[in-house]
C-alpha cells in the first residue's frame, strides 16, 4: 500500500524574468497543487503517485520526468493524444504578486475521468489528497474526485482536501455550491480563512495563515503555530507546501500542533526560494530552519 496518492492536473509552468509582452526570457518548470504536494511528501520519505493526464507532447514528458525524478510514482498517468498538455505563466511583478495565466481550457489534465481516478488507486492508499482546482476544470474532473474520494473513504484511508479556491477558474458562488459536498467528505480539510468559509467546517479543519502561521481544530483541541521567519522571494506555492509538510506529519502519527510546525517549516522553504516545488526540504533538511542564526550544517 501506498503513503499517498494525489489526483489533479499538471502544466509545463513558463516563469518570466519581466513583463510578457516586453518578450523576456523564461524559465520552464511544472506547476500543480497536487503535484507539489506529492513532491513535498516525497522528499520527506513517504511513497507517493501522482494520478493525471498530460498530453503525448513535450510539455506533458517535462511534467512526467520531473515527477520521476522526484520519486514520486507516475504509472497511473495516462498521455492523452487527443489534447495538450496545460500551460502557466507566472510574471512576478514585486516579491509578494505574482500574476498568473492559463493556457489550460480543453488541456489534457481537464479530460480526467472516473476510470482514471479508480485506476490510479490500484492498490490501495493510506491517503487520497485532491483540491478544489480539480472540480472547476470541468465535469469529469469532478467526478473523479468525487469517485476518488468515496473509494478511499470506503477503504479506510484518509481524505485530505485543500478548498485552493481558483478565482481564475470559476467563481466563490460557483465554488461554494460544488465544493461543499466535497468538503464534508475531507478527514483533513485545509484552506486560508476566506476560503473556508465558502465551503463551512469539518471535524479536523487546518487552516493556513500566511506569515502568520497556521491553525488547527480537532474534536479534540485547537492548536496555533507561528510561521517561521524568512526572507520572501516567492510566496506562490507556500500552500501547497505546507500541506505537503501538514499531511507528511499526519502520515507519522504525530500530534497536530507537530503537523503544524512541519508544514509551517515547509511552507518557509517554499517562500524562500523560486518556484512552487524546487526548494522543498528533504527530512535531512527539516531542522535546518530551527538551527540558529550563524550556524552551519555539519
Ligand atoms: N511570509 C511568510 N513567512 C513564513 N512562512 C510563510 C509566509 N507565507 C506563508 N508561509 C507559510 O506557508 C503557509 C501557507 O501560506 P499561505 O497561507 O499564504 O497559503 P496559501 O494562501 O494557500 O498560498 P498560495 O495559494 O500562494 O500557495 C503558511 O501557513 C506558513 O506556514
Ligand atoms: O492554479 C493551479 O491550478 C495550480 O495548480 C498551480 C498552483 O496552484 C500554483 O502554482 C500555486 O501552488
Amino acid at each position: 500500500m501506498i503513503d499517498a496518492v494525489v489526483l489533479g492536473e499538471t502544466m509545463m509552468s513558463l516563469r518570466s524574468t519581466g513583463g510578457w509582452r516586453l518578450g523576456s526570457t523564461a524559465t520552464t518548470s511544472i506547476a500543480g497543487a497536487e503535484s507539489t504536494v506529492a513532491i513535498g511528501l516525497s522528499r520527506l520519505g513517504h511513497t507517493t503517485r501522482w494520478v493525471g493526464r498530460v498530453g503525448a507532447d513535450e510539455p506533458g514528458e517535462l511534467v512526467l520526468r520531473t515527477l520521476r525524478a522526484e520519486e514520486v510514482d507516475t504509472s497511473a498517468a495516462v498521455r492523452d493524444e487527443d489534447a495538450p498538455t496545460g500551460l502557466i505563466l507566472f510574471e512576478q511583478r514585486t516579491p509578494d504578486v505574482t500574476r498568473v495565466l492559463y493556457h489550460r481550457r480543453g488541456s489534457a489534465g481537464s479530460r480526467l475521468t472516473a476510470q482514471d481516478a479508480l485506476t490510479g488507486l490500484t492498490g490501495g492508499t493510506r491517503l487520497l489528497h485532491v483540491t478544489g482546482i480539480t472540480p472547476a476544470l470541468g465535469p469529469g474532473p469532478l467526478a473523479a474526485v468525487h469517485a476518488a474520494v468515496d473509494h478511499v473513504r470506503e477503504s479506510g484511508g484518509l481524505v485530505s482536501f485543500d478548498v485552493n479556491h481558483r478565482s481564475l477558474l470559476w467563481s466563490a458562488r460557483e465554488a461554494s455550491r460544488v465544493l461543499t459536498p466535497l468538503a464534508r467528505k475531507a478527514s483533513v480539510l485545509i484552506g486560508s480563512p476566506a476560503e473556508l468559509d465558502l465551503v463551512g467546517g469539518g471535524d479536523h479543519v487546518v487552516t493556513k495563515l500566511g506569515a502568520d502561521g497556521a491553525r488547527v481544530r480537532t474534536p479534540d483541541g485547537s492548536w496555533t503555530a507561528p510561521a517561521y521567519r524568512v526572507r520572501v522571494v516567492d510566496p506562490v506555492g507556500a500552500g501547497d507546501a505546507f500541506t505537503a509538510g501538514y499531511l507528511s506529519g499526519v502520515l507519522d502519527g504525530l500530534p497536530p500542533a507537530d503537523c503544524l510546525a512541519r508544514g509551517n517549516a515547509t511552507g518557509a522553504f517554499a517562500v524562500m526560494t523560486t518556484g512552487d516545488w524546487e526548494g522543498l526540504p528533504t527530512r535531512a533538511e527539516l531542522p535546518l530552519l530551527d538551527l540558529d542564526r550563524g550556524s552551519t550544517l555539519r
